[in-house]
């Protein structure tokens, strides 16, 4: 992995590329997946089994589209205790930590005779979308339980989970064990942009949603994003990266491993690791080699590591927090000395990981945090897939006869200077 002087011109380029590769959308991609949201609309699910056909799996008919109860039997008669057992505490430990998101109604009286209020309902249908590239071979289990969870805290009664079938035609079992652990029964064989846009248009099978949340490819954030405003969505969630500030107590080989497992989800995916020590940055360098060569997923982790990974050796790690807080990472771990130290100063990250036995992966799947988490940036203005992502607020106003006495004239000046007359009738009608 490549060792660059920070700051320098030639670092400051590779810093540059890596904020820059993100959500850089192609016109040719934005026409693409386009053209897929309106055949969807025009064709419903003929167009969702066409494109799965051609792009997935030849083996899904109408017929199959949706998961059937007896798929569910079979895929859990093929789970492992060992794998039950880890997703009982996952789907618990995430279910403890999305229950402290939880957004209570309330109602104030601030003045005599006035109340005012606000009421958090639920959306009542939401999308969720389960990554699963190479025909279901890379099945994101926990995208399953980071989406489910929230929208079930949150109080969703319709759930629909959208993913792409493996070339069999059936969904990878361990995913559908996962959304039977969180209760989503709405299970269809569908990926990409197409199924963004079932969600969001609805078919005739597919329920119409309200709200579309979970991380994907490029086809599936670019029609996310073309569908935003129609239905509501968590956010643009894109290819997954990881910034690491450590010191010289880091352990090198560990910097690798965390580096590198986040470099195997993309090619587009980015690894950075910003040091004060020369040292680690060239012990870093030397272990990453071996182990990515051991990597089932080189050929992911390789290019990305290539092309958006980089070893910054920076003067002190007060250069290395500001650099983080440019970036904005989507995952950012500090191992250093006192990495409690530096909480204060972290302005914009995804998740922040503190000490040499908090890599990335507990987070992923464990930890209780969603893993859902903005990419590219967007940490500066966005937070985790949370509870309220699902929930949406209903202003409450009440005015009593003699606190609308009191107000009224305020009104009626305020509605005349907009010019707006109607407004004015509307309060001194009712001042007889
Ligand atoms: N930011 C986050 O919180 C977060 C979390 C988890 C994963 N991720 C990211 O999610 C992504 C997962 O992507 P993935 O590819 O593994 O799964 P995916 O399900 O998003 O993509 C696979 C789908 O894309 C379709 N596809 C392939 N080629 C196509 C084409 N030319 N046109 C249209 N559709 C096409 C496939 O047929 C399949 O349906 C990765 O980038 C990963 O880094 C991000
Ligand atoms: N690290 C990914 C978010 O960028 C989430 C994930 C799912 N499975 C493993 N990792
Ligand atoms: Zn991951």
């Amino acid at each position: 992995m490549k060792i660059f002087n920070y700051p320098s011109p030639e670092a400051e380029k590779r810093v540059q590329d890596t904020i820059d590769r993100g959500l850089g959308f192609s016109r040719e991609d934005q026409e693409n997946v386009q053209a897929f949201l309106d055949d969807v609309k025009k064709r419903g699910d003929e167009a969702l089994i066409e494109y799965t056909n051609k792009f997935d799996s030849p083996a899904v008919t109408l017929d199959t589209f949706k998961v059937t109860e007896q798929e569910f039997e079979d895929a859990l008669e093929q789970m492992t205790p060992q794998f039950l057992k880890a997703l009982d505490r996952a789907v618990e430990q995430l279910t403890t930590f999305h229950s402290r998101q939880r957004e209570n109604s309330w109602m104030d009286t601030p003045r005599n005779g006035v109340m005012v209020g606000q009421m958090v309902r639920p959306v009542a249908a939401a999308g969720i979308y389960a990554p699963g590239a190479k025909g279901g071979k890379t099945p994101l289990v926990s995208s399953v339980l980071m989406g489910g969870i929230p929208a079930k805290v949150a109080g969703v009664k319709s759930i629909s989970l959208m993913t792409p079938p493996m070339a069999n035609g059936k969904i990878n079992p361990h995913l559908l064990a996962a959304a039977r652990a969180v209760g989503i029964d709405s299970v269809f064989k569908a990926g990409s942009a197409w199924a963004i846009g079932a969600l969001a248009y609805g078919t005739a099978q597919v329920p119409k949603v309200d709200v579309i949340v979970g991380p994907g490819n490029i086809y599936v954030a670019l029609a996310k994003k073309i569908v935003s405003g129609t239905v509501g969505i968590d956010m643009i969630a894109g290819p997954s990266e990881i910034l690491i500030i450590a010191d010289k107590t880091a352990d090198p080989e560990c910097i690798a491993a965390d580096l590198l497992s986040q470099a195997e989800h993309d090619v587009l995916a980015s690894a950075v690791l910003v040091t004060d020590s020369q040292d680690l940055a060239q012990k870093v360098s030397t272990a990453l080699e071996p182990q990515l060569n051991a990597l089932t997923r080189k050929d992911i982790a390789g290019p990305a590591i290539n092309n958006f990974g980089a070893i910054l050796v920076v003067p002190d790690i007060d250069t290395a927090i500001d650099l983080s807080n440019r970036l904005a990472p989507e995952h950012l771990e500090i191992i250093v000395e006192s990495p409690f130290d530096y909480i204060d100063r972290i302005q914009n990250a995804g998740a922040l990981f503190l000490g040499p036995y908090t890599p990335e992966p507990m987070g992923d799947y464990i930890a209780g945090p969603n893993h859902v988490l903005p990419t590219a940036g967007t940490a500066r203005f966005s937070s985790a897939l949370s509870v309220s992502h699902f929930t949406k607020k209903t202003s409450l106003i009440h005015y009593s006869k003699a606190a609308f006495e009191k107000e009224a004239d305020d009104v009626i000046t305020l509605a005349r200077t907009e010019a707006l007359d109607a407004h004015a009738n509307s309060v001194k009608i009712r001042r007889k």
